[in-house]
């Protein structure tokens, strides 16, 4: 699916140009990684600690879209890496903070497991300004460990993580999702299989998630949390 490129149009230039060079830089990458690179000496921990992985633009700004739809303002980011992702989210979260204008304030809550990547992800922030950089709580180590304690009620889950951490992760966060919450998990058509079990746990019975897999290139899985009352 091609990006139309408008969704943020009306966020500050530089951001904007920030995040054109970062996909850039992420595809480069991305082109250039060969199946060598997984051989059975490195951990994808390994072969990925220098490498951004960014979620596709078109993704990103769609993402973009459905927070500001939504005016959430409490988001969780699993798996942050270089921080590209993260700034769609604070973007959004503070759009919709002054929008909203009732002392809520914008607050996404990242995650990354690589100290160096973290430290990357904070020097993009930076460049794109104070308010970015205060609405971000970035939580380095394993999410794991990081998600379980101090979250509030969440309004929207980014799942853009190892898959086999995807299930993981919702259970951890699903005591705290708002009823009406948003989840997107990447690539769930390209990585279905590795994605079965925390399919299968969505789609069960009463699981109380409502399922929509969009035609992003890869799949983008969108879920709504509305079990009944
Ligand atoms: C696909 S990348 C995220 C890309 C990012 N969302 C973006 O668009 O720029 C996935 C990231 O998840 C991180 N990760 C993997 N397992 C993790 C864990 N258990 N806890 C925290 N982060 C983890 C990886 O280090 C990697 O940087």
């Amino acid at each position: 699916m091609a990006s139309s490129n408008t969704a943020i149009r009306d966020e500050p230039e530089h951001i904007r140009s920030l995040l054109t060079r970062l996909h850039a830089e992420s595809k480069a990458q991305e082109a250039k990684i060969t199946r060598d690179d997984y051989d059975n000496s490195n951990s994808m921990h390994d072969v990925m600690r220098d490498k951004f992985i960014a979620l596709d633009e078109d993704k990103a700004h769609y993402i973009y879209q459905l927070l500001r739809a939504t005016g959430a303002t409490t988001i969780v980011e699993a798996g942050t890496s270089f921080g590209v992702s993260t700034i769609y989210l604070a973007l959004a979260a503070l759009a919709n903070a002054k929008a909203a204008a009732n002392g809520k304030q914008a607050l996404v809550v990242a995650t990354e497991h690589e100290p160096t990547k973290a430290a990357r992800a904070r020097e993009h922030w930076k460049e794109c300004g104070d308010d970015i950089v205060q609405a971000i709580d970035l939580r380095v180590g394993d999410l794991r460990e990081t998600l379980k304690t101090d979250l509030k009620e969440v309004d929207f889950l980014l799942l853009d993580i190892w898959t086999p951490m995807a299930l993981p992760t919702l259970k951890i966060v699903q005591p705290h999702l708002r009823h009406g919450a948003l989840i997107i998990a990447d690539n769930t058509i390209m990585a279905a299989d590795s994605y079965t079990e925390f399919l299968n746990y969505v789609r069960a019975p009463g699981s109380g998630f409502i399922d929509t897999t969009v035609p992003f290139e890869g799949g983008l899985e969108l879920l709504v949390y509305a079990p009944s009352q």
